[in-house]
């Protein structure tokens, strides 16, 4: 049932997730550790938000939102086991063994949304010396002394706002991402336990798990550096986030499976405005890309890789990224729509999302409406550009394509 065919096909299913107790708990102390550019205004986004879901729902496309996910998820005992069994490591400095299983404790006595929430937005120590009451807690901790009451045993997830990153469907399979950031590495577990328990995915028995989570790390791949362009074809970035070994092991899960015969590889500059290959480039209609106009096309560096023999794929260096490209697709030339503009404004609207657009249905794309320039020039390339407002989303720098992680959408 589910699968990603494509980038511009019609989209049928995605996975968002609207601003909650994540976001409300970043400040400025500690924005920058969990990738943040400033703090956010929350009920506001939160209705920036529900017109993007709302958009979506009126191009018929169904919205799953993560926190629902997660609840239904830890419905199951064996799911809530699996959770915090990840999350409540023993060696993590801050928490040890005794704060763990209070912690533990805690959470397995809360119902399924509470819990939710708290893996998504986190749990400090006045929460959990009131959810203790009363009751014993078998003895004290270290760890708990140490705290002050508004400090986190479990730090929120505010990234878990671009759910496209820590999981990607590509054709038909699923790759849930090691992260490379120490502040989003705990998202990849929560989607490990929405995959292996929630019924709507456990059941779903012939999809396939390209990369299974925390096991693959040190190896990194983020889903923002991942754009299944069809024809067998995936477009991998590697820059800032994504590894060779993570690009190396997506590429070797699908050719076995015979799901993909091509994997291209560009190079990023490594920079956090270009942390990811969807913040520079995005695909807007079967034969067209969009491109952050402070990159020179011609000077991308780029290989295929190929199924090769035994483990290890084939890899060839290319002349020409996007010549590569419209060959992998059968095109005679592929579209690079760059936005002609001077310097300062090609930055502000890239840093501002205006290459970071998601399709619903070829040449239909959705966009935040502060990038002027870049909406208009897709216009007079013949793009229907949905506009939404995103003046707080933004602020943790990513768009429309950051912010859903489609779990079902046609090929183009
Ligand atoms: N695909 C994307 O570019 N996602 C945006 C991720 C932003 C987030 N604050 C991060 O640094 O990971």
């Amino acid at each position: 049932m589910f699968h990603v065919n494509s980038e511009v096909g019609a989209l049928k299913q995605v996975v968002l997730h609207e601003p909650g107790l994540d976001l409300e708990r970043l400040t400025p102390g500690n924005k920058d550790e969990l990738l943040f550019d400033d703090v956010v205004w929350v009920s506001r986004a939160r209705e920036e938000h529900q017109a993007f879901q709302q958009l979506l729902r009126d191009r018929g496309v169904t919205v799953h939102l993560l926190r629902d996910l997660l609840a239904e998820t830890v419905k199951g005992e064996e799911a809530v086991v699996f959770v915090l069994d990840r999350i409540l490591d023993d060696r993590q400095p801050h928490l040890g063994a005794a704060l763990g299983r209070i912690t533990e404790r805690v959470l397995t006595a809360m119902g399924p949304d509470e819990l939710a929430t708290h893996l998504l937005g986190g749990l400090n120590k006045r929460e959990l010396v009131e959810a203790l009451g009363e009751r014993p807690h078998g003895g004290r901790s270290l760890g708990l002394d140490l705290l002050a009451d508004d400090d986190f045993i479990l730090p929120p997830l505010p990234n878990s706002l671009f759910t496209r990153d820590t999981s990607c469907w590509v054709y038909d399979g699923v790759s849930v991402n090691p992260m490379m950031k120490a502040g989003r590495k705990r998202e990849t577990v929560n989607y490990e336990t929405i995959y292996n328990f929630h019924p709507m995915f456990a059941e779903n028995g012939g999809a396939h798990r390209w990369i299974d989570g925390e096991a693959m790390a040190p190896a990194s791949i983020e889903g923002g550096d991942v754009e299944v362009i069809g024809n067998g074809t995936v477009v991998v970035g590697l820059g800032e986030r994504t590894t060779p070994a993570g690009v190396e092991i997506l590429a070797r899960c699908l050719f076995q499976a015979g799901s993909a015969r091509r994997v291209i590889a560009v190079e990023l500059p490594k920079a956090r405005a270009l942390m990811h290959l969807d913040t520079v480039m995005t695909m807007v209609d079967r034969d067209a890309f969009t491109l952050f106009a402070g990159l020179d096309r011609r000077a991308l560096r780029s290989w295929t890789l190929t199924p090769g023999t035994g483990q290890v794929p084939d890899v060839t260096e290319n002349k020409d990224f996007f010549a590569e490209i419209g060959a992998a697709l059968g095109l005679d030339t592929v579209r690079v729509l760059q936005t002609e503009q001077d310097s300062y404004r090609s930055e502000r609207e890239q840093w501002n999302d205006g290459c970071n657009l998601l399709a619903v249905a070829p040449g239909s794309v959705i966009a935040y409406e502060v990038n002027e320039n870049s909406n208009r020039m897709l216009e007079e390339n013949g793009i229907e550009v949905l506009r939404i407002r995103g003046d707080q989303l933004g602020r943790g720098r990513g768009g429309p394509r950051c912010m859903s992680c489609p779990v079902e959408r046609d090929a183009a």
